[in-house]
């Protein structure tokens, strides 16, 4: 048998719409896979009840059908789903990695990426590489059509999420078609100031980077109680905040030592408007990670 933790992972960042991701240090799922001569599928923990375990609709089950690896395959939710944390890419990525493994195919992480998209095409309609790149690589990941650039980073964070989900196929019918040039000019320009602040582990170039006018006005408004959250971090600190994925997770960029205070303004403001959160203190982190049993 074989382990993998795979990490959840904030997609877009504000200004990387289907582009920009980062890994998060908490939460991860954790999958374990055996060889068998069919795919069958358990699952247990967040979210578990809301999750097909039919290999055909399960993003693992994509992963094990694109690998030519059947496998009995358990996954332990960490990361609840249609949160804004990358449920399902975080069980492809780690599946990615344990059929990989288990099967000696010796494709590298790279390589894994667009085998592990394939599960996020069954969940979402397209095989955006944007939360299954970071997952499976750590730090922060640039996916384009031309592959994946990465980068570790050490950015202190905040992710909160309300009791509420967003799936991210509704989530997408919001995204505008088309945008003015002056609002992609500048979100060209956050896009580069975040990048800088990634390769310099700079909380203050990364909060300011995040700002986008064009996916992030339509997507934060399908979240009750936003802009009191965001108001809510900016006051106790956070650096920059922007909406986590496709929602309804809030992210935001902290200064070290500022977490606990911006993490309890998120709940509390999510809590003033009626809905239960919770808050993970975290930070960029690092990719999957195998462990082999026994
Ligand atoms: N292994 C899996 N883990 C989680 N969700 C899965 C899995 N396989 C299929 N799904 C389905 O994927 C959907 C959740 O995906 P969705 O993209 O909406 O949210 P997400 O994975 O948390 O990502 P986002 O960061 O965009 O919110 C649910 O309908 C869920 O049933
Ligand atoms: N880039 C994707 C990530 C969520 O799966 C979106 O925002 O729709």
């Amino acid at each position: 048998m074989l382990t993998v933790r795979a990490p959840a992972t904030s997609a877009n960042l504000g200004s990387g719409f289907d582009v920009f991701g980062v890994a998060l240090g908490a939460p991860a799922d954790v999958i374990r896979v055996e060889r068998a001569p069919e795919t069958s599928i358990t699952i247990t923990g967040a979210g578990s009840n809301y999750i097909p375990t039919d290999p055909e609709q399960n993003t693992v089950g994509a992963v094990a059908d694109a690998l030519d690896a059947p496998a009995t395959i358990r996954i332990d939710k960490g990361v609840r789903p249609s949160s804004g944390l990358g449920s399902s890419a975080a069980s492809a990525a780690g599946a990615a990695v344990a059929l990989n493994a288990l099967y000696d195919r010796g494709l590298s992480r790279e390589e894994l990426v667009p085998i592990a998209a394939e599960g996020e095409a069954l969940v979402s309609g397209e095989a955006h590489a944007d939360n299954v790149a970071p997952s499976l690589l750590g730090g922060f990941t640039i996916a384009t059509d031309d592959g994946v650039t990465q980068v570790d980073a050490s950015i202190p964070l905040v992710a909160c999420l309300p009791e509420t989900s967003v799936s991210t196929r509704d989530a997408r019918d919001v995204v505008p078609k088309t945008a003015a040039l002056e609002d992609v000019v500048d979100t060209v320009g956050h896009a580069a100031t975040l990048t800088v602040g990634m390769t310099r582990d700079d909380p203050e170039l990364v909060g300011r980077g995040l700002t986008d006018a064009i996916v992030t006005p339509e997507r934060s408004a399908l979240i009750d109680g936003y802009n009191a959250v965001r108001e809510a971090a900016l006051e106790a600190g956070a650096t920059g905040v922007t909406v986590s994925g496709a929602g309804p997770g809030v992210l935001a960029v902290c200064r070290e030592g500022a977490r606990r205070e911006i993490a309890g303004a998120m709940m509390d403001a999510f809590d003033a408007a009626g809905i239960e959160s919770r808050a993970y203190q975290t930070a960029v982190g690092e990719g999957a990670r195998l462990y082999r049993d026994g």
